[in-house]
């Protein structure tokens, strides 16, 4: 065997003595490797047949076989080596394909939620024993004692719950997986397709001089300037003319229209549709440059734009990064799955209670919420911290006063 976590060269052959590669060997015994288990990487020359032809030869060994897809994470939390939270951001990290997706996987990778969760875990717990702590040993007839310590839980579950709500509030990590939508709509012949066209620098939607030439909803993937988004082209939005499939294609483009993250607008600033985050656009400037009416109706837009000249496309691609910053998380801020989020969710009503209210006079209920609580935070990680956490902090604890 190699010498451990030490890179050596070596030839390789098969069972009968054939020289398969001359390749780089590690050897990493376990446990401290990333699956906690032996573990030996051959660096092989790339190609497929060589890899096969390794493959097939180690296979040969018995008791040797491939890996199932996700083994190796799998294996990494079953022993212990991380926690599902960090397994979840692996499986991003794996899957991303823009800068922001592979900033945000590798912070949950590292451990950035899993950390969180594990000081929340300790705050319920120093909350939990000093709640039993009162059940068990206080003097029961003293009131004002009591009182004083529900209180003081009552304030501590209100501070967590207060964070537990603000990483409630961030964007969801799906989000920044499947990316952002920014849906182009407008009236027929606005210059739609046109503009998707220009955005992706390929022929992708049908352009022509008849209104009502788009009728599906079409949507492209493209990344700018690292965020990951989904652009949809729409037919256009008309009342009056549409043959029976474009009224299907306009319903289509109204759906589109609520579920967008980012709406461009290319069309009359006066109609346009109820939305959060729109760009008002004035597109086809260099068809109406100097028609007075038009450059009144342009001037109340956000921008300027002609697919045919390029003016206003480097504006337009900037306003709608920085409209899609505001959609992701701030710098170093990590973001949780809909797993996550709906574990995290559970655990905030549970420490939510109201003062004043029966509940919050009531130690033994404080306790209960405090334990479920705590439970629902355990399976952000997937692992029973809150149990553990209790043995050991009481077996700390010097009860006897
Ligand atoms: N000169 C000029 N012509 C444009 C521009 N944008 C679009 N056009 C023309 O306007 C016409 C309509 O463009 P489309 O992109 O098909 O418009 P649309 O909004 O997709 O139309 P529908 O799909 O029918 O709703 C076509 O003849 C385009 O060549 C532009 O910036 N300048
Ligand atoms: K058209
Ligand atoms: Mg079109």
């Amino acid at each position: 065997m190699p010498a451990p976590r030490y890179a050596s060269l070596a030839e390789l052959r098969d069972p009968k003595g054939a020289p398969l590669d001359r390749a780089l060997l590690l050897w990493f015994p376990g446990p401290r490797t990333a699956t906690g288990e032996d573990l030996a990487e051959f660096h092989l020359h790339g190609g497929r047949a060589v890899v096969a032809a390794l493959e097939a030869a180690l296979a040969a060994i018995p008791g040797l076989r491939r890996a199932e897809a996700g083994e190796f994470t799998r294996r990494a939390f079953l022993n212990g080596r991380i926690d599902l939270a960090e397994a979840e951001g692996l499986a991003d990290l794996l899957a991303a394909e823009t800068e922001s997706q592979r900033i945000q996987a590798l912070g949950m990778a590292s451990g950035h939620v899993s950390r969180a969760v594990a000081k929340w875990q300790e705050r319920l717990l120093e909350l939990m024993a000093g709640a039993e702590a009162e059940l068990n040993f206080a003097d029961e007839d003293d009131v004002d004692v009591y009182e004083g310590a529900a209180r003081r839980v009552v304030e501590g579950m209100a501070e967590v719950s207060a964070e537990l709500l603000e990483w409630l509030a961030r964007p969801a990590a799906e989000v920044i997986a499947e990316g952002l939508s920014v849906v182009i709509a407008g009236p027929p012949n606005a210059g739609k397709s046109t503009l998707i066209n220009a955005l992706v620098q390929r022929e992708l939607a049908i352009v022509s001089p008849v209104a009502g030439t788009t009728r599906d909803v079409i949507e492209t993937p493209l990344a700018l300037d690292g965020i990951a988004m989904r652009f949809s082209d729409t037919a256009g939005l008309r009342g009056e003319g549409a043959d029976s499939i474009e009224a299907i294609g306009i319903e289509r483009a109204q759906a589109a229209i609520s579920a967008a993250d980012i709406l461009l607008w290319l069309g009359p600033p006066g109609a346009v549709p109820v939305h959060p985050r729109t760009i008002l656009i004035a597109a086809q400037s260099d068809r109406w440059r100097g028609d007075a009416a038009r450059e009144a109706e342009a001037a109340r837009c956000d921008l300027i734009l002609s697919a045919a000249t390029g003016e206003g496309m480097d504006k337009l691609h900037r306003y709608i990064v920085e409209m899609a910053r505001t959609l992701l998380p701030r710098e170093g801020e990590a973001v949780l799955r809909a797993r996550q989020r709906a574990a995290l969710a559970e655990a905030q009503r549970w420490l939510s209670v109201e003062a004043g209210s029966r509940e919050a006079d009531d130690l033994i209920l404080l306790a209960e919420r405090l334990r479920l609580g705590a439970a629902a935070l355990d399976r952000i990680t997937g692992r029973a911290g809150v149990e553990e956490m209790l043995d050991a902090l009481f077996g700390r604890f010097c009860i006897g006063k």
